[in-house]
């Protein structure tokens, strides 16, 4: 797709004459070709979900694949209009949502003649949606979404009428012998992944797949298996850059998410899923800590509860690990100047003996204090075992397989933002000042703001990441930045408190104020300066961020339509802000919708009740017509290759 967009652009339009004429040689393959791209730019334009803030939330994730943000329903019911009951439906849209589970519950329910009655039903059904589903696409492409081993067979079912009385004994026929030869609920299953594949063409996540909730790993690895195509991208956010800093060899960003990890009770992500040793953490922790209110982990992850012995370990570890991240910290904004975060230096400001803190001219009592590790009159020094237990996570976390591969994703399919289909795709912000002027970071007497500040950074994140020896090197630093720095768009706020929420009742010491450009996004003249910011067109463009769980009875739509907060709370701690479970944003022919999802409970109280978690839908823009594939960036680049064509095909008439 890049490549085509760079065609797109006209600056590799010769690669595209090489490629092209290689391609298609005589006229009657070039004018095929040119019937065949024109063809598709007619098509309607496909349909694109944008999620964001998953957090872990893999089962909730996964039933929205599944059900193509609530597409596959509106569907069943556009194709069957009147020919279902509510109760038909809701079956059949759970059969197309989890086959085999629905598969295994009719096996235990009917049997005989009924279980022959419901087979013959229910291809029927599945190949008149499979027919829906497909009309916005070219054979091929409908092809390509099909599993290879039933191609053959779901082509005749689908371009054969049966209704034809010609067809019908053929029809039935190849129905029949997939229930004899007992190759039925393989078809169902593949046709059913067929058609969640086809009702959604392109998932964009905007950014934290990871932290909090119990299985980001499993929700990348869907993302993995579903962008065969390339029909999957992803905006950072400012968790996921944690993960990739640890896969890049930053010990800030892995005692980060080595304590958020502790503090959600995920730890065994670390072990069991990456293979990420925390036996020296774990001793560490035994040694130095004891029970402690404020670091008892927030919630157990819900397959089982924890044992009284695993809390105080966790406990224990959440503070080990916490510590050395106030340490690390010292360091870091010593020597980076550049980042301006030297309100954040907190260990030096404790009392001699821990009982207070000096703050903006207040002193604050500490509660929970835990700083047994530390030394008054060197505060930031990591004890001789601190500096092994982070050496050896460093070694863990550069070396473990499995997360490379998923930071490889995360790499590969990632960007500080994303320019789509005249949208501009962003986690947090662009950093402003009170009047809307872009503010950024000034690195070796070069300030960057606005669009090039999101360039400069991931410009650095890709090099940290290349280089993972590399350990206190600038770009491996604004890692770090991104996570926390006062002006990097993916945080987005003047300071992360985590220190004061441990150890200072007072809440006013809590507040992290948020960027100017939060308040600002309510207004549309702002966001047609950003669109222009980034090359896009103000008028038809819009932004889409995540990041801000939008509470209870605020407006997720804002600037006239033109800006829209998606983070509707995939996890669940945030679900007593939002209310709901999550939004998708879908883009589809006909405009913008949101859809709102409502908590999601376990996938067998899903499965077991029918239960679907959407609701309601809200209509963000309506086309005045349908726009088509010759309207979206895929579209421009395919108009590039018909001008090619043509340009070639007068060339052979001419003799050239
Ligand atoms: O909910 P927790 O675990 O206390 O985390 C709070 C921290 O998370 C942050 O909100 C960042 O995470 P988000 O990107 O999910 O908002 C910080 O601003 C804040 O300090
Ligand atoms: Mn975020």
């Amino acid at each position: 797709m890049s490549q085509k967009l760079v065609y797109a652009k006209g600056s590799c339009i010769m690669d595209l004459y090489s490629e092209l004429t290689a391609k298609y040689q005589t006229v009657p393959a070039i004018a095929t070709e040119i019937i065949n791209l024109e063809a598709i730019l007619n098509l309607p334009k496909p349909t694109e979900a944008f999620m964001s803030d998953i957090h872990g939330e893999y089962n909730a994730f996964q039933h929205v694949l599944r059900n193509g943000s609530g597409n596959v329903k509106s569907k069943i019911r556009s194709c069957f209009r009147d020919e279902m009951t509510e109760t038909t439906l809701q079956r059949f849209a759970f059969l197309v949502y989890y086959p085999s589970e629905r598969l295994a519950a009719i096996h235990q329910e009917l049997q005989g003649d009924d279980l022959q009655q419901w087979y013959l039903t229910t291809f029927r059904r599945l190949i008149r949606l499979l027919a829906f589903t497909a009309t916005k696409y070219t054979r091929s492409k409908v092809r390509k979404a099909m599993a290879p081993e039933f191609v053959y067979i779901t082509e005749e079912l689908l371009y054969n009428d049966a209704d034809t009385p010609d067809k019908l004994a053929y029809y039935w026929q190849i129905i029949r012998n997939l229930i004899v030869l007992e190759q039925a609920d393989e078809w169902i299953e593949a046709t059913c992944r067929t058609i969640q594949r086809l009702t959604v063409d392109h998932f964009h996540i905007v950014g934290d797949i990871y932290d909090r909730g119990p299985a980001p790993d499993q929700v990348v690895e869907s993302l993995i298996k579903r962008d065969q195509r390339h029909s999957v991208d992803i905006q950072w956010g400012n968790h996921d850059i944690l993960w990739i800093g640890g896969a890049a060899g930053s010990a800030l960003c892995i005692a980060n998410l080595v304590r958020i990890s502790a503090r959600y009770n995920n730890l065994s992500i670390l072990e069991d899923v990456y293979g990420i040793n925390l036996r020296h953490l774990a001793r560490l922790a035994e040694q130095y800590y004891q029970d402690n209110p404020a670091f008892s982990p927030k919630m157990g992850r819900s397959d089982r509860p924890i044992t009284e012995a695993e809390r105080l370990q966790i406990t224990q570890i959440h503070q080990a690990i916490a510590m050395i991240q106030f340490k690390l910290e010292g360091p870091a904004i010593k020597r980076r100047p550049e980042f301006e975060m030297d309100h954040r230096l907190l260990l030096d400001k404790l009392a001699a003996d821990f009982s207070t803190i000096q703050l903006n001219g207040h002193t604050y009592p500490i509660t929970n204090g835990c700083f047994a590790t530390v030394d008054p009159a060197d505060p930031y020094r990591l004890l001789p075992e601190e500096q092994e237990v982070i050496d050896s996570l460093v070694e863990s976390f550069t070396h473990s397989e499995k997360l490379h591969r998923h930071m490889d994703f995360l790499m590969d399919r990632g960007s500080m933002y994303l320019r789509y289909n005249r949208n501009l795709l962003l986690h947090g912000c662009v950093p402003v000042d009170e009047d809307g002027n872009f503010i950024g970071l000034t690195i070796e007497g070069t300030t960057y703001t606005g669009r090039q500040l999101f360039d400069m950074l991931e410009a650095n994140l890709r090099l940290a990441y290349s280089q993972p020896t590399e350990k206190a090197d600038l770009a491996t630093d604004l890692l770090w930045y991104l996570w926390t720095g006062p002006n990097s768009p993916l945080f987005g706020k003047h300071d992360m408190t985590t220190f004061e929420r441990y150890f200072i009742k007072d809440p006013a010491t809590h507040a992290e104020g948020r960027n100017a450009y939060y308040h600002l996004r309510k207004d549309p003249d702002f966001i047609k300066k950003i669109l222009r910011e980034f090359v896009l067109d103000p008028e038809v463009g819009h932004v889409i961020n995540g990041h801000t769980p939008v509470k209870k009875g605020t407006d997720p739509i804002m600037a006239n339509n033109k800006m829209i907060v998606i983070d509707g709370g995939f996890s669940k701690p945030y679900q007593k802000t939002t209310g709901i479970g999550g939004y998708t944003l879908l883009d589809n022919s006909y405009g913008m919708q949101l859809v709102t999802h409502q908590p999601f409970t376990t996938k067998a109280d899903a499965i077991a009740n029918l239960t679907d978690i959407i609701s309601t839908r809200r209509v963000v823009e309506t086309e005045a017509r349908r726009r088509t594939v010759a309207e979206t960036d895929i579209g421009t680049a395919l108009q590039a290759e018909v001008e090619v064509l043509k340009r070639r095909l007068a060339e052979l008439r001419n003799g050239d």
